[in-house]
């Protein structure tokens, strides 16, 4: 059987808000997910179950205690698993996430089923698993298919802090935020920036008390020519939205001047779609 070969796109909350908590201390959340061309690559073969991590972001992530041998271990199935880690880890664009959701697609190809309850792997495991524009909401668990979203240049940035999810919704002042306005269908830049601005990232100013290069990264943004830039997730990955692919490019190579993880790309059609 020849390996299967899966991408785990980077997941964008182009909008986050928070809506409240649950007794158990898990938030609330009303977001508009979106996916990019950029991503980890998750290869899959037969044989007992293990892990190889290569790629760029491969130093100081765990073979042992690692979503993706989560993953099969939660499907009953072994495999042998390489991880191209090529998305910074801790940085609000679900890697961990998408990695474990591209594991189980794998698997579900290998004659495997997918298991229920997948979003005990991780919050942003449900929205990862079908890899398109959807709206998120519950704690992750409630994920509403959207229609495609036009194919928008844009640019990450990490500043190369990892920032922990739940110290950074512990940091947060207010989480009893209204929910998102109606979803339109969009047609490009012009109309989701519109909408985009009468929305929020709830949990951006709480990444900006732990870690003010957040800041730094959404001013350059701005200074590049972005026409909309925002955190995404618990950051510090931040995005922003350019009218070219070429805009988006020269951007991506200034923002890497600061030393700073920055790559060109676009919003991403559904994986199966591609
Ligand atoms: C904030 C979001 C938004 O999409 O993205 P990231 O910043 O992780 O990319 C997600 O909700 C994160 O999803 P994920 O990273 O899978 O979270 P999990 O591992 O399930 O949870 C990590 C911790 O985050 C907090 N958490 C997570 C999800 C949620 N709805 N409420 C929470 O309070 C909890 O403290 C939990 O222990
Ligand atoms: N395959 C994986 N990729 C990234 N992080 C992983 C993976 N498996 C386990 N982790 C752990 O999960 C934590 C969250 O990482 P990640 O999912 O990249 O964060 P985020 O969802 O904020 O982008 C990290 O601290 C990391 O140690």
């Amino acid at each position: 059987m020849p390996p299967v070969v899966e991408a785990a796109p980077a997941k964008l909350n182009l909008a986050l808000h928070v809506t409240g908590r649950r007794a158990d201390g898990y938030h609330l959340l009303d977001s508009l997910v979106a996916f990019a061309g950029v991503g980890d690559v998750v290869t899959l073969e037969p044989g007992p179950l293990s892990l190889r991590i290569d790629g760029p972001f491969a130093a100081g992530l765990s073979t042992d205690d690692n979503l993706c041998l989560r993953a099969a271990r939660l499907a009953g199935a072994d495999a042998a698993i390489t991880l191209t880690k090529t998305l910074p880890v801790a940085s609000g664009i679900g890697g961990g996430s998408a990695d474990a959701a591209a594991v189980l697609r794998g698997l579900v190809q290998m004659g495997h089923a997918l298991p229920l309850q997948a979003e005990r792997l991780g919050a942003d495991v449900p929205v990862c698993l079908a890899s398109g524009p959807a709206r998120m909401q519950g704690v992750g668990e409630v994920v509403t298919p959207l229609p495609p979203l036009p194919p928008i240049p844009l640019v990450l940035v990490n500043p190369g802090i990892a920032l922990s999810t739940p110290q950074v919704f512990a940091a947060m002042d207010r989480r009893d935020n209204p929910g998102l306005p109606a979803i339109p269908r969009f047609a490009g830049l012009a109309d989701l920036t519109a909408w985009l601005a009468g929305t929020r990232n709830d949990l951006e100013p709480a990444a900006l008390s732990i870690a003010p290069a957040v800041g730094q990264v959404l001013d350059a943004l701005r200074t590049t020519g972005a026409a909309f830039a925002r955190m995404s997730g618990s950051g510090a990955t931040c995005f922003g939205f350019y009218d070219s692919p070429d805009r988006a490019r020269i951007a991506a190579t200034a923002l890497k001047r600061h030393g700073w993880w920055a790559v060109a790309t676009e919003l991403a059609p559904p994986l199966a779609a591609r």
